[in-house]
């Protein structure tokens, strides 16, 4: 697809819907009064917990040299919401920016409650400034390069080989196994192709304006195995590539004999892109002065151990990360609500918890409360983003 054609435009005004009453504030011990997208002031509960910390947003905003963040955790914690929130305060602090779900299960339309899908870039109604989103669909990714290797002849690869009476070759090609790769990737393989693609958009002049780009990854064990996974492609497709060399330059003479096309040029050449661009995958999640991974969870000992091991496996793979979102947090109950009171009083337990806990000690803890209507449209994400991004 010509990148000229990711872009889509959205003609149709969107209805964001009525927002937002809140039950609780970020942190706040001194119970602030927000502002909500109606200009109607309300009183923010506070949500007595101590250890109130910001994300360093003015830190995260500042300068116009590109930077990633790369939100992700258990499923259905916020992940979306905390970067879709991210995004509209970046582009209304006037940094152009991109909105990026690599998720297969995407949740960026129905959180902006305005239609995304399709795997352009579309811009997202309703913003100070530039903010575009982009749903990539990893499976549709994945079919893309499958068809482009099948169009350049790369699956007959192997009958060519054999044709050309190299079996020995066949073989060594068919332990590599790079069609199997493709019918059926291990885990993290489409949202290695997912994120790679992403790269190669961000990497045209066309897109060079871009300043922010925030990625809403899939839940964590996708994450996990995305991490070790560009190595392993790295390792596989370099071996391709050597092979593929060493059949050139046995075949050449023969082709030549028979007058064949050299077809297959087109596909090494989309291995060894595929191939750069796994191995910038593999930094860009490396780079401290670029990127950062913030992880989200909510204050459940389940998320929480999840969270930890997500963490270590992030310090593992050298990938930095600073900052550790606790969403959902009760606030403190009005009424007497026994109900409301014990889970609240479990959450702070939890908090404690995240406090003690060697692996998640050292992070910013942002603590976000449970609001009372869901976050959905931009009014509404501008809002989380203010509690949040502080
Ligand atoms: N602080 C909050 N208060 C109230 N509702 C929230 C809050 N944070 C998130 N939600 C709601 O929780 C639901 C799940 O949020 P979201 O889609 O952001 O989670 P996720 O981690 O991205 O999920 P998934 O793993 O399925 O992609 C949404 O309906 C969202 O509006």
């Amino acid at each position: 697809m010509a990148v000229t054609a990711l872009f889509r435009h959205i003609s149709k005004p969107q209805n964001y819907g009525p927002f937002c009453r809140i039950i609780g504030s970020a942190t706040s011990l001194s119970a602030p009064i927000y502002e909500n997208p109606f200009k109607t002031p309300f009183q923010v509960r506070s949500v007595t917990t101590p250890a109130e910390a910001v994300t360093g947003f003015d830190e995260m905003v500042t300068g116009s040299k590109r930077k990633y963040y790369m939100l992700g955790g258990k499923g259905g914690v916020g992940k979306t919401s905390c970067a879709a929130s991210l995004a509209v305060k970046f582009a209304n602090h006037g940094h152009p920016t991109m909105v990026v779900s690599t998720d297969p299960a995407h949740s960026l339309s129905d959180s902006f409650a305005q239609d995304l899908s399709g795997g352009m870039l579309v811009p997202v109604e309703g913003v100070d400034s530039q903010l575009f989103a982009l749903e990539i669909n990893p499976e549709t990714a994945r079919e893309e390069l499958r068809t482009a290797i099948q169009t350049d002849g790369g699956t007959d690869v192997k009958d060519f080989i054999n044709s050309m009476s190299l079996g020995m070759l066949a073989d060594e090609l068919g332990e590599l196994e790079l069609g199997k790769l493709l019918d059926t990737p291990p885990p993290g393989m489409d949202e290695a192709i997912a994120i790679s693609k992403v790269m190669q958009i961000l990497d045209s002049q066309e897109y060079s304006r871009f300043t922010r780009i925030v990625l809403d990854t899939a839940p964590t064990g996708h994450t996990l195995r995305l991490l070790s996974l560009p190595d392993f492609m790295d390792a596989s497709l370099g071996k391709v590539m050597k092979l593929k060399k060493k059949l050139d330059s046995a075949t050449s003479a023969i082709k030549s004999l028979l007058g064949k096309e050299e077809k297959r040029q087109n596909v090494s050449d989309k291995l060894e892109k595929l191939r750069e661009r796994m191995a910038k995958v593999r930094d860009l999640f490396r780079d401290s002065d670029t990127t950062e991974f913030v992880i989200v969870t909510i204050p459940t000992v389940m998320a929480v151990s999840e969270s930890a091991r997500l963490h270590a496996s992030l310090m593992k793979e050298r990938v930095p990360v600073r900052t550790l979102i606790v969403n959902q947090i009760l606030p403190p109950s009005a009424t007497d609500c026994k109900f409301c009171e014990i889970r609240r009083k479990d959450q702070m337990r939890v908090l404690e918890m995240i406090r003690n806990d060697p692996e998640l000690v050292n992070l910013r803890l942002v603590n976000a409360p449970l609001v009372d209507v869901e976050i959905r449209g931009v009014p509404a994400l501008k809002f989380m983003g203010d509690m949040v991004w502080r």
